[in-house]
Parts: C-alpha cells; sequence; structure tokens
C-alpha cells in the first residue's frame, strides 16, 4: 500500500486583500490537517488573489505577497504538510507567476509558469513573464525577510519536481493544462506521479464540461494523481472564478467540490492508493516512451507523503485506507449557472463594497425581470448559508440589512431578506401599458423586494417643454406627425430620465427607511442587445454592475423558464409569453413598439452574429459565407446578405455605446465590453462599402438553396425547426427604405 490523503482547495481571494486572503490560506490548512492530508494545493496566486491585474507590476505587491510568506511559514498551521502556495516573484529583475512549496518552515521550489494564459479577459504577458529553462533550474536568492524566518540563503527556482521518500510530485500551472503539449506529459513519463494544478479560471456557461475532460484526459493515458484546486468567486472585477477543486486518478474523477457557493474556504480530500498509478502505467508501450524521457532536476526531501507498504498500521488509521471511489461529476444546466453564477458574484460584490443593497428599475420586461430573479437567486444563497449557520454570511448579512452584529438577525427567508436589500422600482409613462406595469408589482410581491411604483410623466413633460421654451418647436412622436429625428429623442428623453431618477433612488432609498448608506443600481441590458446597440446611451444601461450584460437573450429566456418552476415563482410565466417592447411610443391602432421588429432580426440571429463576430473572428464577409451555409436551406444568399449588412451596419454605428457599457459578468465567450474584452475601433466606417459590395456580388451570383415549397410539403429546413427560429423575424430589406423603420440611406 502507498495511501495517501490528498487536497485541493477553492478559496473567495479577493485582489489585494492580503490580510483576509492570508487568513483563508491558513484556515484551509487547518482544515486539511484536520483531515490528515499530507499535500494541500491551493489556487493560482493566491496570496494576492489572482486578478491583482496591472498591479503585478508594482513592487509593494510582491513585497507584500512575501511578507505574507514570511507569516504562513512561521506559522504552527503549516509544520507537518506539503503546502503549495501562490505568488508573483521577481527573479534578477523579471516578474514570475509562481508557485512556492513550502515544508515545515522551508521553502523547496519556485516554480514559475511556463505558458501563461493570454486571450479573452487573460493578459497574464503583460505582467509576467513565461520561464523558458524548460527542466532547468537556478538558484534564487531569498530575500531578507524571507531568510531569518527559514534560515536558507537560496532555493532552487525553475521547472523541476518534488521528490519524497515515497513518491514525485510536480506542479502544471492553470493554462498550462489547456495547452496541446502540457508539462504534465513530460512530467508523467518522467516518473511524476502526483500533479498539482492551481487555477485562476473564471466562469463561463458550459466551460466546466472543458476542465474536466482535460483534467480527465491529463492521467487517462499517461497514469498519475490530479490535484487541481481554482480561485471561487468576484475577486474585483467581471469574472467569476468558479472553483470546483476536483481530484482524478488515472483519468477517473474522485472528488468535486462545489462550483457556486458563498463558502469562503473549501477543500475536497481524497485518499489515493499511488500503487493504482504505478499498476496503471505498467504498459509496455508507455515505458517504452518513459525510457526515452528527459531528466527532470528533482528537489530530494526526505519525508513521505503517504503511509509505507511496511509500516505498521493502526486499527482508527484503517479509514484512511480505504481510496476514495470515483464519482460522478456534477455539472449544473446552464439555466442552473445562470442562477447561481452571477448571484455569487452580486453577494460578494455587495458585501465588498460595503452598500446596503440593490436597486433596479423594473420594466415588466424578461430583462430587468431575469436581473431581479438572479438578485431573489442570492437571497436564496444567503438564506441557504444562514441556515446552515455560516458565521461570515450571517455576519455580512447582518451589516448589509443595518441590523447590529449582535443582534441574532439571521436571514433564513430570502423573501423577507430580499425585502430589506432589494429595492425595485417601476417608472411608468403615458406610454405605459397596464399588462407591464402590474407583471412589475406582481414580481416584486412574489420576491419579496421593497417595490416602488411611479409615474413619471411630469418630469418627461418638464423636459420636453424646456426644449419648446429654448428653441421655439417641440419635437412630436411619429404617431402624431413627427420626424424619425423626433421620435427618437423623445424616446430617448424617458429612457435617460429614468436613469437619472434611479440613481436619486438608489442614493436615498436606504435614509427613506431609516438606515444609512446607498444602493448599487442594476443595469440590465443583455449581450445581443449590446451587440446591436438597441439600447439609449446613458438610460438605464447606465448603471453601477449588472449581472446579465454577458448573456444572450436566447438563454435567459431558457433561465425564466426554468426558475419558474424551480423557483417556484409562477408569475414568471407572464414574462415569458409577453413580447418584447420598449413602450417609449404611443400605442396606436396599427402600431405596436416590438423589440425584434425594431432590429429588424431576432435575438436568436442576434446571438449567432455575436458568436461569429467574438468567437469565430469574422468580418462582413466571412460572416455571410458562413451563414450561405449555415441559414443556406432556409433563407436565399440575397436574404442572409441583408441580414449581414443590417447587423454590420448597426453594430458599426453603434459600437461608441459599448465604450460605456456597465461592467458586466463575464458569461460567455465573448462580450461586446470595449473597455475589457472587445478590443476595436468605435469610429467605423459603418457602410463598409468594400465588404458589402463584395457581399452583394457573391449573393448575385450565388445559387438559392432554400427548399421553400408553395405546396406546403415539410422541408429540410421545417423538420430541423431553423424556418421557425428564423421567421419569428421581421426581415428588413435595408435596400428598401419604405420596408425599414431607420433606413440606412436616411441616417
Ligand atoms: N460615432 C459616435 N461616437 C460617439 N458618440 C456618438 C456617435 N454617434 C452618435 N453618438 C452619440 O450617441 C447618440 C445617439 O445614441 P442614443 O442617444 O442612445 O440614441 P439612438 O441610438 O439614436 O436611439 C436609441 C435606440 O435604442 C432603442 N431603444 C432605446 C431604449 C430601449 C430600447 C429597448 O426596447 O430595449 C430600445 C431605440 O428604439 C433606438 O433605436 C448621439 O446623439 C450622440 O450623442
Ligand atoms: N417602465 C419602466 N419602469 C422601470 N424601468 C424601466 C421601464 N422601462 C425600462 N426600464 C429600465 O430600462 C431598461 C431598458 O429598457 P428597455 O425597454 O430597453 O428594456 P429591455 O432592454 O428589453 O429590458 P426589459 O426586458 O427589462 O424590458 C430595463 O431593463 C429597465 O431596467
Ligand atoms: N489563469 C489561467 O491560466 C486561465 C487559463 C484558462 N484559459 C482558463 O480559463 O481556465
Amino acid at each position: 500500500m502507498g495511501h495517501l490523503i490528498t487536497l485541493s482547495t477553492s478559496l473567495n481571494q479577493w485582489a489585494l486583500d492580503f490580510q483576509g486572503n492570508m487568513e483563508r490560506i491558513l484556515q484551509s490548512i487547518v482544515v486539511a490537517k484536520s483531515r490528515g492530508a499530507t499535500l494541500r494545493v491551493g489556487p493560482e496566486l493566491e496570496i494576492p488573489g489572482y486578478g491583482c491585474l496591472d498591479h503585478f507590476l508594482e513592487g509593494d505587491t510582491v513585497l507584500h505577497s512575501w511578507e505574507v510568506l514570511a507569516k504562513l511559514l512561521a506559522s504552527d498551521e503549516t509544520q507537518g504538510i506539503v503546502c503549495d502556495l501562490g505568488m508573483p516573484v521577481v527573479h534578477k529583475n523579471t516578474i514570475y507567476n509562481c508557485r512556492v512549496i513550502i515544508y515545515n518552515c522551508q521553502i523547496l521550489l519556485i516554480r514559475p509558469k511556463m505558458w501563461m494564459a493570454n486571450d479573452g479577459n487573460y493578459r497574464e504577458l503583460r505582467y509576467f513573464t513565461p520561464w523558458t529553462k524548460h527542466q532547468q533550474v537556478e538558484d534564487h536568492f531569498l530575500p531578507r525577510i524571507i531568510q531569518v524566518v527559514t534560515g536558507q540563503h537560496k532555493v532552487p527556482f525553475g521547472d523541476a519536481v518534488v521528490s519524497t521518500a515515497d513518491t514525485c510530485f510536480g506542479v502544471e500551472l492553470c493554462e498550462e493544462l489547456f495547452t496541446p503539449a502540457s508539462p504534465h506529459i513530460l512530467m508523467g513519463l518522467d516518473g511524476v506521479e502526483i500533479f498539482t494544478n492551481s487555477s485562476g479560471s473564471h466562469h463561463e456557461l458550459r466551460k466546466l464540461y472543458t476542465r474536466v475532460e482535460l483534467i480527465k484526459e491529463a492521467t487517462l493515458k499517461l497514469g498519475g494523481v490530479y490535484l487541481y484546486a481554482n480561485q471561487q468567486g468576484c475577486d474585483g472585477d467581471r469574472l467569476y472564478y468558479d472553483g470546483c477543486a476536483m481530484i482524478a486518478v488515472n483519468g477517473r474523477i474522485v472528488a468535486q467540490g462545489s462550483q457556486f457557493s458563498l463558502n469562503d474556504v473549501e477543500v475536497v480530500t481524497a485518499t489515493i492508493d499511488i500503487e493504482d498509478v504505478r499498476s496503471h502505467r505498467a504498459k509496455s508501450s508507455r515505458s517504452m516512451q518513459a525510457a526515452q524521457a528527459k531528466n527532470y532536476p528533482r528537489i530530494e526531501v526526505p519525508f513521505a507523503l503517504s503511509v509505507g507498504k511496511f509500516e505498521e498500521v493502526r486499527e482508527d488509521d484503517m479509514i484512511g485506507f480505504l481510496s476514495t471511489k470515483t464519482m460522478e461529476v456534477r455539472y449544473h444546466r446552464p439555466e442552473e449557472e445562470i442562477a447561481l453564477g452571477p448571484a455569487c458574484w452580486l453577494w460578494d460584490y455587495l458585501r465588498r463594497s460595503r452598500t446596503q443593497g440593490y436597486f433596479i428599475p423594473l420594466s415588466g420586461g424578461i430583462d430587468s425581470c431575469a436581473t431581479a430573479v438572479i438578485v431573489y437567486s442570492m437571497c436564496r444563497l444567503v438564506a441557504e448559508a444562514a441556515r446552515k449557520a455560516d458565521k461570515q454570511v450571517i455576519i455580512d448579512a447582518r451589516r448589509i440589512a443595518g441590523e447590529p452584529e449582535d443582534s441574532g438577525y439571521i436571514p433564513s427567508d430570502p423573501r423577507e431578506f430580499a425585502g430589506r436589500v432589494f429595492h425595485t422600482c417601476y417608472m411608468g409613462t403615458e406610454n405605459s401599458s397596464a399588462e407591464t406595469r402590474n407583471r412589475a408589482k406582481a414580481l416584486a410581491s412574489a420576491i419579496g423586494s421593497y417595490h416602488i411604483d411611479l409615474n413619471m410623466d411630469s418630469i418627461v413633460t418638464a423636459v420636453r417643454s424646456l426644449f419648446g421654451f429654448v428653441t421655439g418647436v417641440k419635437p412630436e412622436f411619429r404617431a402624431h406627425g413627427g420626424s424619425n429625428a423626433e421620435n427618437l429623442a423623445l424616446q430617448n428623453i424617458q429612457a435617460r430620465l429614468r436613469m437619472v431618477l434611479a440613481y436619486l433612488f438608489a442614493q436615498l432609498l436606504p435614509w427613506v427607511r431609516g438606515r444609512v448608506g446607498g444602493l448599487l443600481v442594476l443595469g440590465s441590458a443583455n449581450v445581443d442587445e449590446s451587440l446591436r446597440g438597441y439600447l439609449t446611451k446613458y438610460d438605464c444601461s447606465s448603471a453601477d454592475i449588472n449581472p446579465i450584460g454577458g448573456i444572450s437573450k436566447t438563454d435567459l429566456k431558457r433561465f425564466i423558464a426554468w426558475a419558474e418552476g424551480s423557483f417556484d415563482l409562477p408569475v414568471l410565466k407572464s414574462f415569458l409569453d409577453a413580447t418584447p417592447t420598449a413602450e417609449l411610443e404611443p400605442i396606436t391602432e396599427n402600431y405596436v413598439q416590438a423589440d425584434e421588429a425594431d432590429m429588424g432580426m431576432t435575438y436568436d440571429e442576434l446571438s449567432v452574429f455575436g458568436r461569429l463576430r467574438k468567437v469565430e473572428k469574422c468580418g462582413p464577409y466571412s460572416t455571410f459565407t458562413k451563414l450561405v451555409h449555415e441559414w443556406g436551406g432556409f433563407l436565399s444568399p440575397l436574404q442572409i446578405a441583408e441580414k449581414v449588412k443590417l447587423f454590420f451596419f448597426e453594430h458599426a454605428r453603434n459600437r461608441h455605446k459599448m465604450t460605456t457599457l456597465t461592467p458586466s459578468y463575464h458569461a460567455e465567450s465573448y462580450s461586446p465590453d470595449d473597455n475589457r474584452f472587445d478590443l476595436r475601433p468605435f469610429l467605423y466606417p459603418s457602410r463598409f462599402p468594400w465588404q458589402f459590395k463584395k457581399i452583394d456580388e457573391v449573393a448575385a451570383v450565388l445559387p438559392d438553396r432554400t427548399y421553400l415549397t408553395t405546396s406546403g410539403a415539410e422541408t429540410e429546413a421545417d423538420k430541423s425547426g431553423l424556418r421557425n427560429r428564423s421567421a419569428k423575424a421581421t426581415y428588413v430589406d435595408i435596400a428598401n427604405p419604405a420596408e425599414c423603420r431607420m433606413p440606412i440611406e436616411t441616417i
């Protein structure tokens, strides 16, 4: 036998919160020891927090990290257990993203990251240099604050592995797992049996599958134990790190932590038999490759991680000798991911910003409804944690709810807690309908929010009159004979005034309720609307934070349908059945404003454009050619060309709005956010004459492959449901101004 208890952690670290981060690290080590673990692995850069971003370039961040490490080395808690810790280290004037392996007040090895995460939200190359001297080590001369604690003057720094009396372990750092030539392959062939992976990996809908597959695959062919640790929570910006610490053995997951939780510290443990790795590796073909493997520098240490084969075993130790069984990996449905990820993020944001709650303008439409249900989901998580007597959650909840620390208040009822921290407001005008007003009210009542229902016509009229008084002309709605420009301006006044009111109420509602502090204003523009620019700049789309800004309308609708049953909120059905409308124009006998008709495309189509634009990095022409393949069964090349041109025109001319998008929870592999993610210009030649001409030329000669039948026979497109999906749109022919609500030629 060679059994050992291993342990991975999820820590809710916060960028630059050195004190809190250290306490959470220590707590995880205390738990690790109480479970008999001999090896503890923590998240990437756990000492300063992963999301310090440009602060990694400051000497202070490195200094304070060493200070924390000195305290950890000197602490009683870290004695008798190998701890794999993360921090930035400056080696020969160059900053590296490192793991520091410590044992009994000694640094065994500093292992710098070799392959950096540098796509999407990740910009590690901006702060760190990759270690390129593979399978080599150098001396690292320690700062004096460490020397006095460990008595060491220098320690090995580089790509080495640690050889204990019983096994050998090596480090793989987050992105290194995602690369085609991952270090675990060479380490495994060279006899490394345990791999640690410390990650700063963020949540995206449906991403866990990739991570789990990579972890399983890492040890399936190769054999080995994989210890995956990750940060969890909002550590200071748009990302939510989704924990899910895991332990895998020979391609099987044996332990998995939560993906979404309000826990500050979570550990997963597993009892492993190293002999299982050895027998898995006893294959001739693997041995042939292993025999040729290049030797890793080994840091030799005299202690063992496991209880040896020949050691005497006490009866009460026997439990540790039962290897942990394979488990079924738990995946959340995307709807649940929407309910839980942004809810945990909102909780961290609320407690860490030390504000008193949230405020949202509630329109009776899907988007603000989804945002409100996510806040309700946050209240449910708080209530669940409070019922389990989670001390930190109760302390935070009391402070946020304005209760004294020793009040005895337990937020165990989500609706009651929502009534204290969540504020909703319907802001009606003469264009609002009784349906939207009632829906907003019914939702507020179902989730328990503190709801206000107001009419704002007096201020809309005041602004309109002021304009008339100053200029001598009064703008009119199109329904009353006004031009497109007048019509738009009158809509935008209403929308923008709502934003002004939102901030007023958010600032003063706690005061009205006899409390101190202010509320955070939530925005609720979804990713599709932002991409298309279908929003008024600086209206309610401008807020403090937005939990749904990275989520598509299609996913939000699925989420609401799921929440109707799972959260027991029957009122949600009425939101699903309603046609999305802005209610900014007068309703007349033959005109009701409807978003999809207004935009000239469906939300489903917008999601496709979003994917092609961001994920597949397609310009207008390649979007067109891809869509001819995707949609060619039910739309002619000419129809597709018109849609592509309309999308790119609207996207380009509205891109300036994306420079002011409210910081949003990053939930997809693309985001229109100009400040962090989508680094593109915002002044475009939006009629794209060169690109559109090429699309027109190709569309004109491509055969029409639509199988539209007049006989009513079912076509391939019907069978796949694609035609229905597309047919929901009111297609706008941008070459035909009469059909277009905002013809390009006139803008
Ligand atoms: N290139 C450029 N760079 C920087 N800024 C630029 C700009 N071009 C215009 N601007 C500025 O932007 C302004 C125009 O933008 P903005 O004021 O937002 O107005 P605009 O985009 O013209 O109109 C708002 C649009 O959003 C729709 N909307 C509004 C509210 C709710 C809903 C809904 O149902 O969800 C839809 C509405 O139907 C309309 O299509 C200009 O007046 C100018 O100040
Ligand atoms: N009558 C209203 N009362 C309160 N807030 C409103 C009202 N109308 C709009 N808002 C706010 O402005 C945001 C944008 O309004 P818009 O009409 O564009 O709706 P939307 O983006 O389709 O969202 P929703 O689906 O929530 O209506 C809404 O999400 C909401 O926060
Ligand atoms: N911190 C990292 O190396 C992140 C790596 C990886 N792309 C992820 O999202 O998990």
